[in-house]
Parts: structure tokens; C-alpha cells; sequence
């Protein structure tokens, strides 16, 4: 067996070549002038290029350097928020990276904002959430990588196990509850039994923790929020959302190469909502995945492929696509007023339920002339 360091060396190798070669230069040049503390980048992208994943979202911890200055000095656009004391850059190919100083973390208010104090690297690394998003390669000023694993990571990532760092982080963050259901399901990881046992915590305290909804809107962004939302309630967390079958069911439907955005999956779930104005409200949806419910509730031809006719055929697998002024038109109608008058009398038909498929709407049309004919009122 290697010696572990031999191990960590050839891990923080990886996570290194695992970096696009513009990331990996701009990381060397910020280590460079951070001071003697170099750099670490730390969280969700050393995970992932220990998965195999091309991290892009860089998030850099600075042990002593004063993090506005270095973010100046670097020649990119950047934006200082003294509240936290980090700096978002933006990279010349437009994605944001954050640089922040070592910190420690208070929590004066379980559900609140976390109070930052300095800190070093190790600290920075112990006030998070999971042990496999606690894993960073440091970088000294000569740009020497080094993986830093504090917390156990590498043997959790290893296992595939989530495991927050100590018995009252979801409690301090209940988000840390929602945050995990989407990062087993993303990254197939099984919670540790540490994890289970804080799921009433969190749920006790999820209406005192706003970030716990905005977190839940970001459940809906996952590659397969059906998926995360099983996990959560495979954790007895499922009291946070309503039925989720839907949304499952919208999952089937991407794995089968089907395009299903955000807002189909958020008109799903407020679908599914005893009162999806609250529920629109909290996860910050917006007007448009109501409107989309409606329009997939409606009669309003869509064509196939469309997110209408994807959730129409979850919510009214009956529906039939109900025939247009063209098809009214190509049945002997002239165009004009009589085309109105017969969708009307077809859509009263189809409230009534008496139609059922369009080729019953071409019958009941075929009948309504012959009628109006008869009578010497037709159509025109
Ligand atoms: N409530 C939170 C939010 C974030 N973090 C820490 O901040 C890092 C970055 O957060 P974020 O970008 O939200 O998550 P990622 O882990 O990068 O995951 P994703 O792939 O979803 O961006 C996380 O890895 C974690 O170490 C935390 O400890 N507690
Ligand atoms: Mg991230």
C-alpha cells in the first residue's frame, strides 16, 4: 500500500490536471501574490475534479492576503462585498470566481447568518458543510500543490458517504438539509447516519431559515430534481415539499432525451401545492411557472416538444389536441366570422366533455354545418 501522503500527493495531481489550463494559471498567479499563506481552492470544485468533473465555479480561500487589494492588483473586473469581506472576479471568459479570506464562523442565531471571524485555512475548512465539500488544494506561493482533507473528504468521497462535519450543522443551517438531498442525487452519495439523526433538527428550524427555500428553488435546477426530492423525502424531509410524483415523472421524460426547463418543473410543483401562490412566493418563482401551468391546463394548441405539451400530457393524459381555425377552414368554412363561431361551439363541446379526440371535434363540426345549413344559416 502507498503511504497516504504518496496517495494525497498523486490526489492533489489530479485535482490539478482536472482544471481547465486558463484556471490553473490565474489560480498560480493569485498564490503568487497572496502572500506568504499562498491560495487553496476549496468546496464543491475540488469534489468534483475528484469525481472526474471539469470544476468552473472556483471558490478561493486567502489564509493572509487583504483580499480587495489582491482582487485589484489582478487587472479583472471585480466586485467587493465588505459584509463578507470576499471578492467576485469575473475570468476573461465571464464566469464569476470568488476569492474570501480565512474565516471562522459564529452562528449568533441558529437560521441566521453566520457571523464571520478571521480565521485560518483549517478553520475556514471545519465551519462547512459535508466533509466531502471540506477538501482543499493549497497552493503555495511557488505554486506547489498540496490537498488538505481535515475533515476526512477523500475517505467519504471514497464511500460515497454525506457527512456533515459536526452534530448541529444542519440545526446552525437547516439549508445544509436541502443542500444534501441535491448532492446525493446529483453525485449518488448516501447519507451518513450522523445526517439522519440532525433531519428533525433541521425541519424543526426550516421556518426560521429563509436560505432553506431558496435552496429548494435550486433543488429545481438539478439534473433531476425528482430525484433530489425523493432523497429528501427518503430522509423524512418530505414535509418541505407537496407530491413530488410529477416531477419524477418529468425526470423520465429528460432521461429520454426530452427538453424539460426549470419552469416546467416549477409549474409541476405548484401544480401539485395546496396553495401555490405561498408556495410561488417562498421558492421565489416568479410569474412565469404559473403561467405555464395555465397554458398547459388550457385548450391553446402548442406544437409537440414544446414544455406545454410536455406537462399537458402529465396533467390531462386525455387531452387531445383540439382542432384550429385552419383545420375549421380546410372542413368548408369560409374564412371570416363563421370560423369564431364554430371554435366556440367546439370548445363548449369540449367543456362539456362530449368530444374526445379530434377526430370527434371533425364529426361534431361535420354536424353543426349540416345543421346550420338545414336551417338556412350557414356558416360564412
Ligand atoms: N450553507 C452552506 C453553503 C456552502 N457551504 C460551503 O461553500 C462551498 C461552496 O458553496 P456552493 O457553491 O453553494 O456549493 P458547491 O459545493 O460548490 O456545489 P455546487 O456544485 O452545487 O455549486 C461548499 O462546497 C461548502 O464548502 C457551506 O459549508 N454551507
Ligand atoms: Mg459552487
Amino acid at each position: 500500500m502507498k503511504p497516504r501522503s504518496a496517495e494525497s500527493a498523486a490526489q492533489a495531481q489530479a485535482v490539478w490536471a482536472a482544471l481547465r489550463p486558463e484556471d490553473r494559471a490565474w489560480l498560480l498567479s493569485v498564490a503568487e501574490q497572496a502572500g506568504a499563506g499562498g491560495a487553496a481552492l476549496v468546496g464543491g470544485a475540488v469534489r468534483d475534479a475528484l469525481l472526474g468533473v471539469t470544476p468552473l465555479d472556483l471558490d478561493v480561500v486567502l489564509p493572509d492576503a487583504d483580499v480587495e487589494a489582491l482582487a485589484g492588483a489582478m487587472g479583472l473586473p471585480f466586485v467587493f462585498h465588505p459584509a463578507f469581506g470576499n471578492a467576485t472576479v469575473t475570468l476573461p471568459d465571464g464566469r464569476a470566481a470568488d476569492l474570501v479570506r480565512a474565516r471562522r464562523e459564529v452562528y449568533p442565531v441558529p437560521g441566521g447568518n453566520p457571523l464571520p471571524l478571521p480565521g485560518s485555512l483549517t478553520d475556514d475548512l471545519r465551519r462547512r458543510d459535508f466533509s466531502v465539500n471540506a477538501l482543499a488544494l493549497h497552493l503555495s506561493p511557488a505554486g506547489v500543490p498540496t490537498l488538505l482533507d481535515v475533515t476526512g473528504g477523500l475517505d467519504d468521497l471514497r464511500a460515497r458517504r454525506l457527512r456533515p462535519l459536526h452534530g448541529e450543522s444542519l440545526r446552525e443551517d437547516a439549508s445544509r438539509l436541502v443542500r444534501g438531498a441535491r448532492l446525493a442525487a446529483r453525485l449518488d452519495l448516501t447519507a451518513a447516519p450522523d445526517l439522519l439523526g440532525q433531519v428533525p433538527a433541521a425541519l424543526d428550524m426550516a421556518g426560521h431559515t429563509p436560505r432553506l427555500w431558496a435552496e429548494l428553488r435550486l433543488l429545481l435546477h438539478e439534473p433531476r430534481p425528482g430525484r433530489a426530492a425523493g432523497v429528501l423525502r427518503g430522509w423524512g424531509a418530505g414535509s418541505l415539499l407537496p407530491d413530488t410524483a410529477l416531477l419524477d415523472a418529468l425526470d423520465a421524460r429528460r432521461d429520454a432525451g426530452a427538453a424539460v426547463p426549470f419552469t416546467a418543473y416549477a409549474a409541476a410543483l405548484l401544480h401539485a401545492a395546496p396553495d401555490p401562490a405561498g408556495l410561488a412566493e417562498r421558492l421565489s418563482l416568479g410569474d412565469r411557472p404559473g403561467a405555464l401551468l395555465a397554458r398547459a391546463l388550457s385548450d391553446t394548441p402548442f406544437p409537440d416538444g414544446t414544455p406545454e405539451r410536455e406537462l399537458r400530457a402529465l396533467l390531462r393524459p386525455d387531452a387531445h389536441e383540439p382542432l384550429t381555425g385552419k383545420d375549421v377552414v380546410a372542413l368548408g368554412v369560409p374564412p371570416g366570422r363563421g370560423v369564431g363561431e364554430a371554435l366556440g361551439h367546439l370548445a363548449a363541446l369540449r367543456r362539456a366533455g362530449q368530444v374526445r379526440s379530434a377526430d370527434d371535434e371533425r364529426a361534431a363540426l361535420k354536424a353543426f354545418l349540416a345543421t346550420k345549413a338545414r336551417q338556412g344559416d350557414p356558416l360564412e
